[in-house]
């Protein structure tokens, strides 16, 4: 079978558009965050997502000793802080440019995100660079659902509806 290199794989990955989210992380090893688009849905019961982190990032250390993330689905007024977690900007200086509240876990909520899953991580599989983090939704919180920023041939998109009635009104579950 034919090896394909890294950058090749990272060009195909480019056509793959995903939706961008900021995971956070607090507790006894610290405050932490990252912008990440690669993560998905695994199971809705018990409600459990993905995250695949990279060893190397700043984050790790505390996303994988507290234990504990939110994954904060972005809209597409957030490119700026997309750019801020996205790496080299000192932790304190990322969570000063945007409000935040908690839900269950004590993990940073992004105050006017599309949707936040505060989850506490379930499993976890290392992957060569990546460790793959299984979490389990312990509590939730949605907007109104209208629009979401979205990462495509290495820039960031908007992409939004004008009829969101099927999202529903805004709301929390599971809130501690
Ligand atoms: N999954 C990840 O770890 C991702 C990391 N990034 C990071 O953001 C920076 C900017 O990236 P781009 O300008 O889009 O160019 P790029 O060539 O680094 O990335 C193109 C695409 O490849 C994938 N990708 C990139 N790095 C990856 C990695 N280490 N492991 C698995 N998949 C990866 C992503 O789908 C990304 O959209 C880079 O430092 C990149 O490492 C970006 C997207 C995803
Ligand atoms: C659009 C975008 C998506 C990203 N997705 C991921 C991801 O899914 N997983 C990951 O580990 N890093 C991802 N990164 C990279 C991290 O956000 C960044 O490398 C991380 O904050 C490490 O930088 P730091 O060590 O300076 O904190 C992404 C970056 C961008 C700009």
């Amino acid at each position: 079978m034919q090896d394909v290199a890294p950058r090749d794989y990272r060009d195909a990955m480019a056509c793959l558009g995903a939706a961008v989210s900021i995971v956070t992380t607090d507790g006894s090893a610290g405050r932490a965050g990252f912008t990440a688009s690669a993560i998905c849905s695994v199971t809705d019961d018990p409600p459990t997502l993905l995250v695949c982190i990279n060893r190397g990032s700043s984050a790790y250390a505390s996303v994988t000793r507290n234990k504990v993330v939110c994954v904060n689905v972005l809209s597409a007024r957030h490119e700026q802080l997309s750019r801020l977690f996205g790496g080299k900007v000192p932790a304190e200086e990322r969570f000063a440019a945007a409000a935040w509240s908690t839900l269950a876990t004590g993990a940073p909520v992004l105050t006017d995100c599309a949707a936040a899953f505060d989850c506490r991580i379930a499993d976890v599989v290392n992957v060569g660079t990546h460790d793959v983090l299984f979490c389990q939704i312990v509590a939730l919180q949605r907007s109104g659902c209208t629009d979401n920023l979205i990462y495509f041939g290495r820039a960031y998109h908007a992409v939004g509806v004008t009829n969101s009635a099927e999202a529903g009104p805004e709301s929390a579950v599971g809130r501690s």
